[in-house]
């Protein structure tokens, strides 16, 4: 293998994580945090790609919650939200959550010279900030890549594989993906990736599947996946 790529919600971190701190802080925050950055180029041009008539920024609220309640992976919403978010974790206000087993993996897979990357649907600002404040330290000196929505295309689309393999000038088979996401990881072999299938809090997934990064090594030979496997979803 040349490089992992990552999935973050349900795969480095926790999900509920994820939709508890990140979401409820992102649903409470947006009415005032868009009052006051709505003309800012980069939220201006996400808020121009919105489905709603006008400038009325009661109606961009309303839809925006929405989405965050139907766990839409919109670009325009990820983009708002990351900012947010980034916001939060500068003042403290926010910490992330990164599974314990993740932090040994990451660094033998970089110490052994692999090139670590994320490709999550929360924005790359979000990525950024989010692996920066972990219980476990800043882990973004083991990422040398980050790909999102905006970058790379939606995560369920072979597309947005073929484009993060073109970035990173390795080819398909080079890459091994990890996700909690059956359509992610098709789309991934699609593309000519491996991939492997993260199940954590008890889920079950189609092998190969792991529980922990412990369960997996990775190395420029290949990858393994070691003595305790995964529980095996019915087919
Ligand atoms: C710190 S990234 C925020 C997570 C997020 O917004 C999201 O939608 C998670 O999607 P993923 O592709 O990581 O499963
Ligand atoms: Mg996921």
């Amino acid at each position: 293998m040349r490089a992992v790529v990552l999935d973050v919600e349900g795969t480095t971190s926790s999900s509920d994580h994820v939709h508890r701190v990140l979401f409820g802080h992102a649903r409470r925050r947006l009415p005032q945090w868009l009052a006051a950055h709505h003309t800012d180029p980069e939220v201006a041009e996400a808020l121009a790609t919105l489905p709603v008539p006008g400038t009325d920024l009661a109606g961009r609220v309303a839809l925006l919650r929405t989405w965050m309640d139907e766990d839409r992976k919109e670009t325009a919403l990820k983009t708002v939200q990351g900012l947010i978010w980034q916001e939060g974790f500068a003042a403290g206000e926010l910490t992330s959550h990164v599974y314990p087993d993740v932090p040994p993996a990451l660094r033998a897979w970089h110490a052994d010279g692999l090139t670590l990357c994320v490709f999550s649907s929360g924005s790359v600002a979000a990525q950024r900030a989010w692996f920066r404040h972990t219980p476990h330290g800043d882990l973004r000196p083991y990422l040398s890549h980050h790909f999102d929505t905006a970058n790379a295309g939606g995560k369920s689309t072979v597309d947005a594989y073929r484009t993060i393999a073109a970035a990173l000038g390795v080819p398909g088979d080079g890459i091994l993906f990890l996700s909690d996401s059956g359509a992610e990881l098709r789309a991934a072999r699609d593309a000519g990736w491996h991939a492997v299938a993260v199940c954590r809090d008890g889920r079950a997934a189609p092998p190969p599947a792991i529980r922990s990064f412990a369960e997996l090594e990775v190395t420029a030979r290949g990858y393994r996946l070691l003595d305790t496997a995964a529980p095996e979803a019915a087919r």
